[in-house]
């Protein structure tokens, strides 16, 4: 009989990664595309002591009682149920650092393309519209160069937004977080605000801030009206930081000039959204991390942070969870 422990994966890994789980668990493994369907989840955790992808909720853990490692392969966590995981003993570990620049790459597109209309006038383009005499002022944008950015979750991906954004576009920036960063002012001559004032002061807006109680629709109706009517703004964080109706209202209104998203209230989202077809606001399929080289390296950290959790070593723990590990 195997002493190895017993692992369950929701979701299709790189056969890399696969090969090293097998090594140290004894795994149950999804080869299929999409993730291993809930009800399946359920059945196959009874004596699983490691899981690593999948939500995590009381359900799951009244299913689970080996359970002591839950590992997912992102930085957000914000689908561990953290009570019902301390109550239960089970430890969670994320995917930190790995990401930050690609997901800092694709807010910077998020912020050029809404600002410069790139999705909107490709289709312009190529939906045959471009022709002599239309190329006027009604093709303009809003400059990114030397214009404010507001970052709310001055974070990891937080400064790697804002080295992009002060380096290479000269930028000025200001920062909300739960407390200024020295370094942060120094290195970037950046200006830690209250919300309010970020909010009205600057031409870019970027939420980046993980999904908690706090942050649950941090961003409203009285947060939009206090922005620049030719405020562009952005959301790579999680759909549900942001009232997505406010928001809505907020572009019908005027009351701001454009939106990036990549995040949404419900994933996918119903292509009924009023933002799908507002040719101001760009929508992604929550893609922040999404490039093959990344998604590679999250998953071996997710699998080594499963590995290391189960054996008493060196993980990336979610800060919540820390103190059930013993020192
Ligand atoms: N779209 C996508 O594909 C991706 C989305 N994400 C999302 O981005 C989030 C951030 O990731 P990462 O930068 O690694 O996380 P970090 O923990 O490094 O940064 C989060 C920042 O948010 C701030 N923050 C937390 N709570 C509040 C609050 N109540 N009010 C104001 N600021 C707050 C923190 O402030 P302080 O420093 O003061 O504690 C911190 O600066 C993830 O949790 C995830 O949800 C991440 C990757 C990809
Ligand atoms: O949304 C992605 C993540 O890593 O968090």
């Amino acid at each position: 009989m195997s002493t190895k422990p017993k692992i369950l994966v929701t979701h299709k890994l790189p056969e890399t990664v696969q090969d090293y789980l097998n090594l140290h668990g004894d795994c149950t493994f999804w080869n299929q595309e999409g993730s291993m369907p809930r009800s399946v989840i359920l059945d196959k955790v009874s004596d699983a002591e490691g899981i690593l992808g999948g939500t995590i909720d009381e359900e799951l853990l009244s299913c689970a009682p080996r359970l002591r490692v839950a590992s997912t392969s992102s930085v957000g966590y914000n689908h561990f149920d953290l009570d019902a995981m301390r109550s239960h003993g089970v430890i969670g570990t994320h995917t930190p650092y790995v990401l930050d620049s690609t997901v800092a790459d694709l807010v910077l597109a998020l912020m050029l393309s809404a600002g410069r209309r790139i999705a909107e006038l490709d289709a312009y383009v190529k939906q045959g519209k471009w022709q002599k005499g239309t190329s006027g002022t009604e093709l303009f944008g809003v400059d990114v160069h030397h214009s404010t950015l507001g970052i709310i979750g001055m974070g990891r991906i937080g400064e790697a937004i804002a080295k992009r954004a002060v380096f290479g576009f000269d930028m000025n920036l200001l920062y909300h977080s739960r407390r200024p960063k020295k370094e942060v002012d120094e290195r970037f001559h950046a200006r830690f605000c209250e919300l309010d004032e970020l909010l009205c002061e600057s031409d870019y807006i970027v939420v980046m801030t993980p999904l908690t109680p706090e942050t649950k629709h941090l961003i409203g109706e009285e947060q939009f009206n206090l922005m620049k009517s030719s405020a562009i703004f952005i959301n790579a964080s999680r759909g549900a930081t942001v009232d997505e109706q406010a928001l809505i209202k907020a572009l019908q209104q005027g009351k701001i000039r454009g939106a990036g998203l990549d995040v949404f209230d419900i994933e996918p989202t119903p292509v009924d959204n009023p933002l799908l077809s507002m040719p101001n606001v760009v929508t992604l399929p929550h893609i922040g991390s999404a490039t093959a080289r990344t998604r590679n390296d999250m998953a071996e950290l997710a699998a080594r942070n499963l590995v290391e959790a189960l054996n008493g070593g060196q993980a990336y723990i979610v800060q919540e969870l820390k103190d059930l590990v013993p020192n």
